[in-house]
Protein backbone atom coordinates (compact mmCIF):
# COMPACT_ATOMS: atom_id res chain seq x y z
CA UNK A 1 0.00 0.00 0.00
CA UNK A 2 1.59 3.55 -1.14
CA UNK A 3 1.22 5.98 2.10
CA UNK A 4 1.43 9.24 1.08
CA UNK A 5 3.10 12.32 3.51
CA UNK A 6 2.62 16.11 3.31
CA UNK A 7 5.39 17.20 0.60
CA UNK A 8 8.67 17.53 2.07
CA UNK A 9 10.95 20.22 0.94
CA UNK A 10 14.54 19.05 -0.65
CA UNK A 11 17.62 19.22 0.86
CA UNK A 12 20.80 21.39 -0.73
CA UNK A 13 22.75 18.63 -2.48
CA UNK A 14 24.92 21.18 -5.17
CA UNK A 15 27.79 22.74 -3.93
CA UNK A 16 25.97 26.41 -4.86
CA UNK A 17 22.78 25.09 -2.87
CA UNK A 18 25.69 23.95 -0.25
CA UNK A 19 27.25 27.48 0.14
CA UNK A 20 24.27 29.38 0.02
CA UNK A 21 22.87 27.31 3.56
CA UNK A 22 26.57 27.92 4.86
CA UNK A 23 26.34 31.87 3.72
CA UNK A 24 22.50 32.16 5.39
CA UNK A 25 24.02 30.29 8.76
CA UNK A 26 26.75 32.52 8.88
CA UNK A 27 25.04 35.45 8.17
CA UNK A 28 22.58 35.00 11.05
CA UNK A 29 25.72 34.23 12.80
CA UNK A 30 26.92 37.70 12.17
CA UNK A 31 23.88 39.44 13.01
CA UNK A 32 23.11 37.67 16.44
CA UNK A 33 26.77 38.78 17.33
CA UNK A 34 28.76 41.82 17.76
CA UNK A 35 29.93 41.97 14.66
CA UNK A 36 31.37 45.05 12.70
CA UNK A 37 28.21 46.36 10.27
CA UNK A 38 30.70 46.55 7.66
CA UNK A 39 31.35 42.38 8.16
CA UNK A 40 27.51 41.97 7.77
CA UNK A 41 26.79 44.05 5.06
CA UNK A 42 29.68 42.69 3.15
CA UNK A 43 27.98 38.91 3.82
CA UNK A 44 24.25 39.95 3.27
CA UNK A 45 25.90 41.26 -0.51
CA UNK A 46 27.19 38.00 -0.33
CA UNK A 47 24.50 35.78 0.50
CA UNK A 48 21.98 37.68 -1.73
CA UNK A 49 24.38 37.32 -4.82
CA UNK A 50 24.27 33.71 -4.42
CA UNK A 51 20.85 32.67 -2.83
CA UNK A 52 19.27 34.82 -6.07
CA UNK A 53 21.18 32.61 -8.77
CA UNK A 54 19.25 29.07 -8.68
CA UNK A 55 16.05 31.12 -8.45
CA UNK A 56 16.87 33.59 -11.72
CA UNK A 57 18.18 30.83 -13.56
CA UNK A 58 15.03 28.45 -12.95
CA UNK A 59 12.45 31.40 -14.13
CA UNK A 60 14.42 31.97 -17.32
CA UNK A 61 14.27 28.78 -18.35
CA UNK A 62 11.55 26.72 -20.46
CA UNK A 63 8.82 26.01 -17.76
CA UNK A 64 8.71 22.33 -17.28
CA UNK A 65 5.47 20.33 -18.90
CA UNK A 66 1.94 19.64 -16.34
CA UNK A 67 3.11 15.61 -16.82
CA UNK A 68 7.20 16.49 -14.94
CA UNK A 69 5.54 19.39 -12.86
CA UNK A 70 3.14 16.16 -11.15
CA UNK A 71 5.89 13.99 -11.01
CA UNK A 72 8.21 15.88 -8.99
CA UNK A 73 5.08 16.55 -6.87
CA UNK A 74 3.78 12.80 -6.36
CA UNK A 75 7.94 11.94 -5.58
CA UNK A 76 8.15 14.64 -3.13
CA UNK A 77 4.80 13.49 -1.55
CA UNK A 78 6.23 10.54 -1.26
CA UNK A 79 7.62 8.73 2.39
CA UNK A 80 11.21 7.11 0.65
CA UNK A 81 12.08 6.49 4.19
CA UNK A 82 8.95 4.40 5.02
CA UNK A 83 9.12 2.87 1.69
CA UNK A 84 12.76 1.49 2.45
CA UNK A 85 11.97 0.24 6.19
CA UNK A 86 8.95 -1.48 4.97
CA UNK A 87 11.35 -3.07 2.51
CA UNK A 88 9.21 -2.10 -0.75
CA UNK A 89 12.52 -0.32 -1.88
CA UNK A 90 15.36 -2.69 -2.31
CA UNK A 91 17.72 0.62 -1.65
CA UNK A 92 17.37 3.94 0.40
CA UNK A 93 16.01 6.07 -2.14
CA UNK A 94 15.53 10.06 -1.66
CA UNK A 95 13.76 13.03 -3.19
CA UNK A 96 16.93 15.05 -3.61
CA UNK A 97 17.88 12.47 -6.68
CA UNK A 98 15.59 13.78 -8.74
CA UNK A 99 17.44 16.52 -11.28
CA UNK A 100 14.86 18.47 -12.17
CA UNK A 101 13.71 21.23 -13.85
CA UNK A 102 16.67 23.17 -14.98
CA UNK A 103 18.68 19.77 -15.59
CA UNK A 104 15.88 18.35 -17.48
CA UNK A 105 15.22 20.91 -19.85
CA UNK A 106 19.08 21.18 -20.41
CA UNK A 107 19.01 17.38 -21.26
CA UNK A 108 15.60 18.03 -23.41
CA UNK A 109 18.39 20.57 -25.38
CA UNK A 110 20.85 18.21 -26.21
CA UNK A 111 18.26 15.68 -27.75
CA UNK A 112 16.80 18.41 -29.97
CA UNK A 113 20.50 19.69 -30.41
CA UNK A 114 21.85 16.02 -30.95
CA UNK A 115 18.42 15.40 -32.98
CA UNK A 116 18.89 11.62 -31.15
CA UNK A 117 16.37 9.39 -31.46
CA UNK A 118 18.06 6.69 -29.25
CA UNK A 119 18.88 7.43 -25.45
CA UNK A 120 19.92 5.51 -22.98
CA UNK A 121 19.33 6.49 -19.23
CA UNK A 122 21.27 4.53 -16.84
CA UNK A 123 19.86 5.18 -13.46
CA UNK A 124 15.99 6.33 -13.69
CA UNK A 125 14.05 6.92 -10.01
CA UNK A 126 10.77 8.30 -10.51
CA UNK A 127 11.44 9.42 -14.33
CA UNK A 128 11.85 13.05 -14.29
CA UNK A 129 15.12 12.75 -16.89
CA UNK A 130 14.24 9.76 -18.76
CA UNK A 131 10.66 11.83 -19.48
CA UNK A 132 12.02 15.14 -20.17
CA UNK A 133 14.40 13.65 -22.56
CA UNK A 134 11.36 11.66 -24.37
CA UNK A 135 9.62 15.18 -24.44
CA UNK A 136 12.52 15.86 -27.20
CA UNK A 137 12.78 12.78 -29.48
CA UNK A 138 10.49 12.51 -31.87
CA UNK A 139 7.58 10.02 -32.12
CA UNK A 140 9.21 7.17 -33.16
CA UNK A 141 12.21 7.85 -31.06
CA UNK A 142 12.73 5.87 -27.60
CA UNK A 143 14.24 6.34 -23.97
CA UNK A 144 15.80 2.95 -22.86
CA UNK A 145 15.97 3.94 -18.75
CA UNK A 146 18.07 1.23 -16.31
CA UNK A 147 16.38 0.92 -12.93
CA UNK A 148 17.31 -1.28 -10.30
CA UNK A 149 14.92 -0.79 -8.08
CA UNK A 150 11.00 -2.02 -8.97
CA UNK A 151 9.05 -0.03 -6.88
CA UNK A 152 10.44 2.88 -8.11
CA UNK A 153 10.22 1.59 -11.97
CA UNK A 154 6.47 0.67 -11.09
CA UNK A 155 6.49 4.21 -10.01
CA UNK A 156 7.64 6.19 -12.66
CA UNK A 157 6.05 4.04 -15.20
CA UNK A 158 2.65 5.21 -13.67
CA UNK A 159 3.97 8.66 -14.03
CA UNK A 160 4.46 7.69 -17.53
CA UNK A 161 1.21 7.15 -18.59
CA UNK A 162 0.12 10.59 -18.02
CA UNK A 163 2.03 11.35 -20.45
CA UNK A 164 2.03 11.94 -24.57
CA UNK A 165 5.68 11.08 -24.58
CA UNK A 166 5.29 8.11 -21.72
CA UNK A 167 5.13 5.50 -24.60
CA UNK A 168 8.39 6.02 -25.83
CA UNK A 169 10.47 5.02 -22.49
CA UNK A 170 11.32 1.36 -22.21
CA UNK A 171 11.93 0.36 -18.38
CA UNK A 172 14.48 -2.25 -17.84
CA UNK A 173 14.58 -3.41 -13.80
CA UNK A 174 17.72 -4.85 -13.38
CA UNK A 175 21.31 -3.84 -12.61
CA UNK A 176 22.48 -1.37 -14.92
CA UNK A 177 25.76 -3.61 -15.54
CA UNK A 178 23.71 -6.62 -16.27
CA UNK A 179 21.28 -4.06 -18.40
CA UNK A 180 24.55 -2.74 -20.46
CA UNK A 181 25.85 -6.09 -21.12
CA UNK A 182 22.67 -7.26 -22.66
CA UNK A 183 22.43 -4.12 -25.09
CA UNK A 184 25.97 -4.62 -25.72
CA UNK A 185 25.21 -8.16 -26.88
CA UNK A 186 22.08 -7.17 -28.89
CA UNK A 187 24.77 -4.78 -30.98
CA UNK A 188 22.31 -1.81 -29.45
CA UNK A 189 23.78 1.86 -30.30
CA UNK A 190 22.90 5.34 -28.36
CA UNK A 191 23.14 8.77 -29.83
CA UNK A 192 22.67 9.96 -26.13
CA UNK A 193 23.58 8.15 -23.22
CA UNK A 194 22.70 9.44 -19.73
CA UNK A 195 24.33 8.23 -16.61
CA UNK A 196 22.72 8.80 -13.16
CA UNK A 197 22.93 5.62 -11.23
CA UNK A 198 25.39 4.39 -8.71
CA UNK A 199 28.44 6.49 -8.58
CA UNK A 200 30.49 3.97 -7.41
CA UNK A 201 30.01 1.98 -10.56
CA UNK A 202 30.40 4.88 -13.21
CA UNK A 203 33.58 4.24 -14.05
CA UNK A 204 32.18 0.13 -15.21
CA UNK A 205 29.29 2.09 -17.14
CA UNK A 206 31.69 4.38 -19.10
CA UNK A 207 34.20 1.49 -20.08
CA UNK A 208 31.66 -1.23 -20.81
CA UNK A 209 30.08 1.91 -23.18
CA UNK A 210 32.82 2.66 -24.86
CA UNK A 211 34.44 -0.83 -25.56
CA UNK A 212 31.55 -2.14 -26.73
CA UNK A 213 29.92 0.91 -29.31
CA UNK A 214 26.97 1.42 -26.79
CA UNK A 215 27.94 5.13 -27.89
CA UNK A 216 26.46 6.23 -31.59
CA UNK A 217 29.67 7.43 -33.17
CA UNK A 218 28.93 10.95 -33.16
CA UNK A 219 27.12 10.58 -29.87
CA UNK A 220 27.50 12.23 -26.71
CA UNK A 221 27.83 10.93 -22.96
CA UNK A 222 26.12 13.45 -20.28
CA UNK A 223 27.57 12.34 -16.77
CA UNK A 224 25.69 13.43 -13.43
CA UNK A 225 27.12 14.71 -9.99
CA UNK A 226 30.78 15.06 -11.56
CA UNK A 227 30.82 17.62 -9.10
CA UNK A 228 29.42 15.45 -5.51
CA UNK A 229 28.35 18.39 -3.94
CA UNK A 230 32.08 19.87 -4.19
CA UNK A 231 33.61 16.74 -2.50
CA UNK A 232 35.58 16.27 -6.20
CA UNK A 233 37.59 19.32 -4.99
CA UNK A 234 37.45 20.08 -1.04
CA UNK A 235 40.32 18.45 0.81
CA UNK A 236 39.98 14.40 0.58
CA UNK A 237 38.87 14.15 4.06
CA UNK A 238 35.77 15.59 3.59
CA UNK A 239 35.32 13.00 0.91
CA UNK A 240 32.47 10.67 1.20
CA UNK A 241 32.32 7.06 -0.50
CA UNK A 242 30.78 8.48 -3.67
CA UNK A 243 32.69 11.51 -3.47
CA UNK A 244 35.95 8.88 -3.55
CA UNK A 245 34.47 7.21 -6.51
CA UNK A 246 33.56 10.13 -8.43
CA UNK A 247 36.89 11.83 -8.27
CA UNK A 248 38.03 8.76 -9.55
CA UNK A 249 35.85 8.51 -12.18
CA UNK A 250 36.78 12.56 -13.08
CA UNK A 251 40.77 11.50 -13.35
CA UNK A 252 39.88 8.15 -15.43
CA UNK A 253 37.84 10.27 -18.30
CA UNK A 254 40.51 13.29 -17.89
CA UNK A 255 43.01 10.52 -18.47
CA UNK A 256 41.16 8.83 -21.76
CA UNK A 257 42.85 9.61 -25.15
CA UNK A 258 39.50 8.54 -27.06
CA UNK A 259 36.95 10.94 -25.51
CA UNK A 260 37.05 14.86 -25.08
CA UNK A 261 34.83 16.30 -22.48
CA UNK A 262 33.50 19.33 -20.56
CA UNK A 263 32.34 19.80 -17.13
CA UNK A 264 29.54 21.86 -16.50
CA UNK A 265 28.80 23.66 -13.47
CA UNK A 266 25.09 22.68 -13.22
CA UNK A 267 23.16 21.71 -10.63
CA UNK A 268 25.61 18.87 -8.89
CA UNK A 269 28.15 19.44 -11.86
CA UNK A 270 26.77 17.60 -15.34
CA UNK A 271 30.00 16.07 -17.63
CA UNK A 272 29.56 16.22 -21.40
CA UNK A 273 31.63 13.07 -23.13
CA UNK A 274 32.28 12.68 -26.83
CA UNK A 275 33.95 9.70 -28.62
CA UNK A 276 36.86 11.52 -31.17
C1 LIG B 1 20.12 9.77 -8.83
S1 LIG B 1 18.85 8.63 -9.14
C2 LIG B 1 18.41 8.93 -10.82
C3 LIG B 1 17.68 10.23 -11.02
C4 LIG B 1 17.06 10.42 -12.37
N1 LIG B 1 18.01 10.23 -13.44
C5 LIG B 1 16.46 11.81 -12.46
O1 LIG B 1 17.08 12.67 -13.06
O2 LIG B 1 15.41 12.05 -11.87
C6 LIG B 1 19.72 7.13 -9.24
C7 LIG B 1 18.85 5.91 -9.52
O3 LIG B 1 19.71 4.85 -9.94
C8 LIG B 1 19.25 3.65 -9.39
N2 LIG B 1 20.40 2.74 -9.30
C9 LIG B 1 21.38 2.73 -8.38
N3 LIG B 1 22.24 1.74 -8.63
C10 LIG B 1 21.81 1.12 -9.75
C11 LIG B 1 22.28 0.02 -10.50
N4 LIG B 1 23.38 -0.62 -10.16
N5 LIG B 1 21.56 -0.35 -11.59
C12 LIG B 1 20.45 0.33 -11.96
N6 LIG B 1 19.94 1.37 -11.28
C13 LIG B 1 20.61 1.77 -10.18
C14 LIG B 1 18.68 4.02 -8.03
O4 LIG B 1 17.76 3.03 -7.60
C15 LIG B 1 18.07 5.39 -8.31
O5 LIG B 1 16.70 5.25 -8.60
Amino acid sequence: MTSIVEKNTARPVTPHGILVEQLQKTLALAESENTPEQVVTALRQAYQLAAGLDPYISDYTTPESEALAALVEKTSSEDWTRRFSDGETVRQLEQEMLSGHVEGQTLKMFVHMTKAKNVLEVGMFTGYSALAMAEALPNDGRVVACEVDPYVASFAQNCFQNSPHGHKITVEVAPALETLQKLAAAGESFDLIFIDADKKEYVQYFQIILDHNLLASDGIICVDNTLMQGQVYLPPEQRTANGEAITFFNRVVADDSRVEQVLLPLRDGLTIIRRL
